[in-house]
């Protein structure tokens, strides 16, 4: 069934497990979501950035709020990084059940005005807001802690920011950053940081840039002739962890995108004769549903519908 980000988070934090937020951009990534979702009895939220929006417009929202409203499972569908109050708005027009605003690029004052509009509106029509402080990035082992502490979400802030926005959930900036290469080695998540932010706000926690970038995945796509440098993401325990103290919203894209191409490309170079869209689509839905399955299992979700 079709629900808010709240119907699903609330609980999630309550329940000290983590939901899936995973980005969609067609209907076999929608379908590898929701199917996954609905064997495993796990609540989830799919999303769509505004790059989503423009490459498959109403149509994609489409098949995401028929799938979603016809499954078995709670489902959310959720505008990720939200630029403005306007495109908030259009998303829930588009009927988006759930709509982030990001404007933790701006100023802390800029972005509880921005961070509010959108709440009252939203709140008018019984959607949920997500919103960020913050700035994203990813942190080098060496960075020093000033700089360190410019970037990260700092727990005094988040108190006054919930307490000024009314944000249902909140995106915070932990040492996660988008994309494939998230830092040397083993990349650094601020563990002290979350559960101190956990502890003075109750209301339920995003991390972004959550892609675990596994090495069997990573291995596939190159042995398939793809090119990837030394790709690493968030470790399984780091995100075990972090659910245990407070976030409930964690956020996956990188994964389906390598999934996805690992499937593609497997296909067509083991049988170059293939010409045929399902031939090449199935498997790689198979392989984008794999990694959700993966994940629902790191964050708990599983059997929580
Ligand atoms: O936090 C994340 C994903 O993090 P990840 O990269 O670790 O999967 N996200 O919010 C997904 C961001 C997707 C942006 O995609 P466009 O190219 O459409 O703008
Ligand atoms: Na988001
Ligand atoms: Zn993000």
């Amino acid at each position: 069934m079709l629900v808010t980000g709240n119907d699903i988070l609330v609980p999630a934090r309550a329940g000290k497990y983590g939901v899936g937020a995973f980005n969609t951009n067609n209907m076999e990534i929608t379908q590898a979501i929701i199917h996954t979702a609905e064997k495993l009895r796990s609540p989830v939220i799919v999303q769509m950035s505004e790059g989503a929006i423009k490459y498959g417009g109403q149509d994609l929202a489409n098949i995401v709020i028929d799938i979603a409203t016809r499954a078995t499972v709670p489902v959310a569908l959720h505008l990720d990084h939200g630029s403005s109050y306007e495109n908030a708005l259009k998303a829930i027009k588009m009927g988006f059940t759930s709509v982030m605003i990001d404007a933790s690029h701006h100023s802390f004052e800029e972005n509880v005005r921005e961070t509010r509009r959108v709440v009252e509106a939203a709140h008018a029509m019984g959607i949920s807001v997500e919103s960020e402080l913050g700035r994203l990035g990813g942190i080098e082992e060496h960075v020093v802690v000033d700089e360190k502490d410019a970037f990260l979400t700092d727990p005094g802030e988040a108190v006054q920011f919930v307490e000024e926005t009314g944000t249902d959930y909140l995106a915070i900036a932990i040492g996660t950053s988008h994309g494939a290469y998230k830092g040397k080695g083993r990349p650094y998540i601020d563990q002290a940081r979350i559960e101190r932010i956990g502890e003075l706000v109750s209301i339920p926690l995003v991390a972004h840039g959550s892609s675990g970038v596994p090495a069997e995945i990573v291995g596939r796509f190159r042995d398939s002739g793809g090119e990837i440098g030394d790709a690493a993401g968030i470790a399984d325990e780091d995100l075990r962890l972090a659910c245990q103290h407070g976030i409930a919203k964690v956020n996956v894209d990188t994964d389906l995108r390598l999934a996805m191409t690992v499937g593609v490309r497997e296909v067509l170079t083991k049988n170059p004769k293939e010409f045929d869209p399902r031939k090449v689509f199935g498997p790689a839905r198979e392989v984008m549903a794999g990694i959700v399955e993966h994940k629902m299992g790191v964050l708990g979700s599983v059997g929580k519908a």
